[in-house]
């Protein structure tokens, strides 16, 4: 946690914001920049952020594989903002993930209120999530009590069942892509992966390999089909069983997770081990996710009426 908190708070600011050059990406409006939406539940939905020298850099956040993200404030407004700088080579993979955003308003899910587009970067401005990532927190706390993980498991359901209304599959739900802000709720963040299912089969392979379901992993043994939205509770079923045991939940403690270990421990393993100590509803809801058939996976519609997430509200 401590190597967590260097990272949070005292990484050197290295990394300029971009200078507002903006070039059209597909089905976005252009120069000199755009706001996605502006609704009542936006911190400062009179006054959104119009360019990026709106914002003064305070804190590097975090990073990931594709850039950083800043805490940044509003000159003005003094409005709070998180500011993710991707580096941008695939404009087209952008213009998905820019076009899902546009479509997205949910309390479940981590708003954007601006992409700011140039020949290098693409920079979103999103809502603050003061309490970081569930990643985070897991090294910190190592576990959560039921009760903590049966209202995490309903704010993801409810996001992913908004997100399945749009046709949205997430594709990479995972602890580092589950935010929690002040008060403690937790959000689905990061569109990267994402993909819009026209009603036909998804073939979508992008996400992170060690909570993707085995029919994304090895699709000729598990078959191909509709498989986007059960990708995305089997997900959700690894997340929950990590938060119970504190770390990664489908191989053993101590073994290095490489990517062989990965591919066995979801396609090979006969059946996921849930801990003895965990109560029925728990162990019963975590099977149903994890259900290595996706044709016999539970759906977040059933979720959501699962006693595990339904006693606890
Ligand atoms: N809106 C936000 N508010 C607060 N912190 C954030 C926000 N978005 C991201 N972060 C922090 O920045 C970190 C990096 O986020 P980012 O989305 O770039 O990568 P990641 O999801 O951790 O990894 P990757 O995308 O490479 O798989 C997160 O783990 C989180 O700690």
């Amino acid at each position: 946690m401590s190597l967590v908190r260097e990272r949070r708070h005292q990484e050197p600011l290295t990394l300029s914001i971009p200078p507002p050059l903006y070039i059209r990406i597909a089905g976005v409006p252009s120069p000199p920049s755009f706001s996605l939406s502006s609704s009542s539940a936006s911190p400062d939905s009179s006054s959104p952020v119009e360019t990026l020298n709106d914002l003064e850099k305070l804190t590097v956040l975090g990073r990931g594989t594709g850039g950083t993200v800043y805490k940044t404030r509003h000159r003005r407004t003094k409005t709070l903002y998180a500011l993710k700088l991707l580096r941008s080579n695939d404009l087209n993979a952008t213009a998905v993930e820019t076009d899902i955003l546009k479509r997205i308003e949910s309390s479940f899910i981590v708003k954007c209120y601006a992409v700011f587009v140039n020949s290098s970067y693409l920079c979103y401005v999103m809502e603050l999530m003061e309490k970081g990532s569930l990643h985070e927190a897991l090294l910190a706390r190592q576990g959560f009590p039921e009760p903590v993980i049966s209202s995490l498991a309903y704010r993801v359901l409810q996001g992913l069942r908004y997100l399945q209304e749009m046709r949205i599959v997430h594709g990479d739900i995972k602890p580092s892509n589950l935010l929690i802000n002040e008060k403690g709720e937790v959000k689905i963040a990061d569109f990267g992966a994402s993909r819009i299912v026209a009603g036909g089969d998804d073939y979508g392979s992008s996400g992170t390999c060690a909570y993707m379901s085995p029919e994304r992993v090895d699709p000729e043994k598990w078959g191909f089909g509709k498989v986007g939205f059960a990708g995305d509770v089997w997900s959700l079923g690894v997340v929950v069983l990590e938060c119970y045991l504190g770390r990664y939940p489908l191989t053993k403690p101590g073994d290095k997770p490489d990517w062989a270990a990965l591919i066995c421990a979801i396609c090979c393993n006969e059946e996921v081990e849930i801990p003895a100590s965990c109560s029925p509803e728990f162990r019963d809801f975590v099977g149903k996710c994890l259900e290595k058939d996706w044709r016999k996976r539970v759906t977040v519609e059933e979720l959501l009426l699962h006693s595990f997430v339904i006693n606890r509200l």
